[in-house]
């Protein structure tokens, strides 16, 4: 928590200052802390999160997602993990693992009906995301990749500055609204000095099943500007694509076949997070 005394403004936020310097938080055996964001919600966040994982699964990393979207976890459903998660007599909980060995922890996974809704405030969202990083047996991870919750209150920001992130990855779509929203994300970052390691393009576009030609669904793409005006790069564009749905709706992601596109994700992150050394890269 930072320490409002030495604090020269006078917000009264008690420990939330966005401005205010982290102290460095032990990164344990994790080799890269990646947060996914995206300003606005429902452009995909949680699937590329789901996405960017079984890239770097398929590559023989070892992989965890810490899905801090606390009031709409997606990633326990987008994998197929249903059974509870029990702690151990130490008080720590081992992470669910999913097909691929991607290590999950999620608030689903502690909830007796999933469907309930974790109807909580700020404070208490906060606290349970300090827990998913400090109560959880993680192990040794090359890549550990955080769903983070959408906007740029609290617990966006509870997680930005009580992880040790290496960077965020931005998710938009090509709509003006979520390009708008996208970078009051980029400006938290910069705020809380996360290094923007880049940004997906989702729902870019739709292939026509009978021609195969690639329409603007949602108009024209927006992404040039951002990652110009950001100076990051674009790590990918996904299209719009039923089967990829199908996918998430049945706890397949796993199984997506865009083989050449996830591994065109994959080392187009492992580009951006080249500027800082890796512990225990894959
Ligand atoms: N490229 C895509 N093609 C088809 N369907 C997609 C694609 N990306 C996401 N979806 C679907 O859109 C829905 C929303 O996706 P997702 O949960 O990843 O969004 P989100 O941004 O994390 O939402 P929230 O902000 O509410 O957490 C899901 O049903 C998912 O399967």
């Amino acid at each position: 928590m930072s320490d409002c005394q030495s604090c020269s403004s006078s917000c009264g936020e008690g420990g939330t200052c966005p401005g205010q310097a982290k102290e460095p938080i032990d990164k344990r055996g994790v080799g890269r802390f990646v947060a996914v964001g995206s300003g606005k919600g429902g452009v995909g966040k949680s699937t590329t999160t789901a996405l960017l994982a079984v890239a770097m699964a398929r590559r023989g990393c070892r992989v965890g997602i810490l899905d801090a979207d606390v009031t709409g976890p997606s990633i326990p459903k987008l994998l197929g993990i249903r059974d509870p998660l029990v702690g151990t007599v130490a008080g720590m909980i081992p992470p669910a693992s999913a097909k691929l060995g991607i290590r999950v922890m999620s608030v689903n996974l502690l909830l007796d009906d999933p469907a309930k809704p974790v109807v909580w405030r700020g404070p208490l969202i906060a606290n349970l995301l300090k827990q998913f990083w400090n109560d959880v047996e993680w192990g040794n991870l090359d890549y550990l990749f955080v769903d983070l919750p959408p906007g740029t209150a609290d617990a966006p920001l509870t997680v930005m500055q009580s992880l040790p992130l290496d960077g965020m990855v931005l998710v938009t779509s090509p709509q003006g609204l979520a390009e708008l929203i996208v970078e009051k994300a980029c400006h938290m970052a910069g705020m809380l000095d996360v290094p923007l390691l880049g940004v997906v393009e989702n729902m870019s576009f739709v292939r026509c099943p009978g021609c195969g030609q690639e329409l603007d669904l949602f108009g024209p793409s927006h992404v040039a500007k951002l990652t110009e005006r950001f100076s990051m790069p674009l790590l990918g564009r996904f299209p719009v694509d039923p089967t990829l749905a199908l996918l998430c709706d049945s706890g397949r992601v796993e199984d997506y076949g865009e083989a050449e596109r996830l591994e065109d994700l994959a080392s187009a992150l492992e580009a951006s997070l080249a500027g800082s050394p890796v512990k225990g890269a894959c």
